[in-house]
């Protein structure tokens, strides 16, 4: 194909290839088949091939790296990525709240969120494009791991606007992928992984991005670093916008007016856990009002305007009764 027809349809199919990618993977709604998906890859790789100057770093030819990394780099995260204080019971988000109220008054809102048990991550984007990702490590200082989160194919490496912003995130991996993953493990007599978390979190280390792509891994995108500039008023609207940017969140999510609704939710998920396609160790609330969260602040290490609320770990003691009682 000459050169000016390839420009036109490489454009074309990168288009077409994203909005798969997205029906497919954010949406879970794909339209077309996978052989469709295929065939419609291979063109591209094929045009990309023969004018290698084409190539543009949001192809989606690109989500799979070249050469595996000798290591990881340093990251310094702007905003410090804190960590969240946790509750055990219903009296401990009970003071959580009157903590709250007591700083902010009675006129609050809460966001309920079911807690993703993942690794947390933060997403770079420059005018819509993603430039590098990297893990909390220890809330200010992470690891480069842009290169193997391009292979989770629900983070988008180009925005629906052309925005500059940070997001954060869990990278996970389906309950799916992890009993794949072991029963191949199983099968090479190699050690398994004990869970779903340990296993992503071994995934997201590994120095070649073709392992990591090999994974299958997942991100829900739950928070925004810069949200003020960007003048957003609450964390609701924040997580509306960063679904609007093609940005996978998690739909569970929930508004609560008081601390009884807040109950109602956990107890709700503490229910339907076990039919998620992805393990959650609780539910994060937060403040939704970015103003009541700038007014309650953080310590050194957690903010004071959420709190995660832990499951008992039920299925180790599920595990310990069976082996007794069996
Ligand atoms: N594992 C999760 O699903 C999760 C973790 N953290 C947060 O928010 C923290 C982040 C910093 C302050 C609030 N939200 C979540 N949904």
């Amino acid at each position: 194909m000459e050169r000016q027809a390839a420009i036109k349809r490489i454009e074309e199919l990168r288009e077409l290839l994203n909005q798969y990618n997205y029906e497919y993977y954010v949406l879970d709604r794909p339209s077309v088949p996978d052989s469709e998906y295929d065939r419609l890859m291979q063109e591209l790789i094929a045009l990309e091939e023969q004018y290698p100057d084409l190539k543009t770093k949001d192809s989606p030819s690109q989500r799979v790296g070249g050469q595996a990394l000798d290591a990881f780099q340093k990251v310094e995260h702007r905003t410090p990525m804190l960590s969240l204080a946790n509750a055990f019971n219903e009296g401990d988000l009970r003071d959580f709240d009157r903590r709250v109220r007591q700083e902010v008054g009675d006129d609050v809102a809460y966001v309920c969120e079911l807690k993703i048990d993942g690794l947390a991550v933060s997403v770079r984007y420059e005018d819509g494009y993603f430039v590098q990702g990297a893990t909390r490590g220890d809330g200010v200082t992470g690891e480069d791991i842009t290169e193997n989160l391009k292979t989770i194919r629900s983070l988008p490496l180009r925005l629906n606007e052309p925005v500059t912003l940070e997001a954060r995130g869990e990278a996970y991996m389906p309950k799916a992928s992890f009993e794949r993953l072991n029963e191949q493990r199983r099968q090479r007599g190699e050690e398994l992984f004990a869970n779903p978390r340990n296993a992503a979190a071994g995934s997201l280390r590994q120095l070649d991005p073709k392992i990591a792509a090999s994974r299958h891994l997942d991100l829900f995108v739950y928070g925004l670093a810069n949200a003020e500039e960007l003048g957003i008023a609450s964390h609701s609207a924040a997580l509306d916008y960063l679904q609007q940017l093609g940005f996978k969140t998690n739909p569970e999510r929930r508004r609560c007016a008081n601390m009884d609704e807040v109950m109602q939710f956990v107890n709700e998920w503490q229910e339907k856990r076990p039919q998620l396609p992805y393990e959650i160790d609780g539910i994060v609330i937060k403040v939704d009002s970015f103003a009541q969260q700038e007014q309650l602040g953080a310590t050194a290490k957690s903010p004071r305007w959420a709190i995660a609320y832990k499951f008992p770990a039920e299925e180790v003691v599920t595990k310990l009764i069976d082996i007794e009682l069996n």
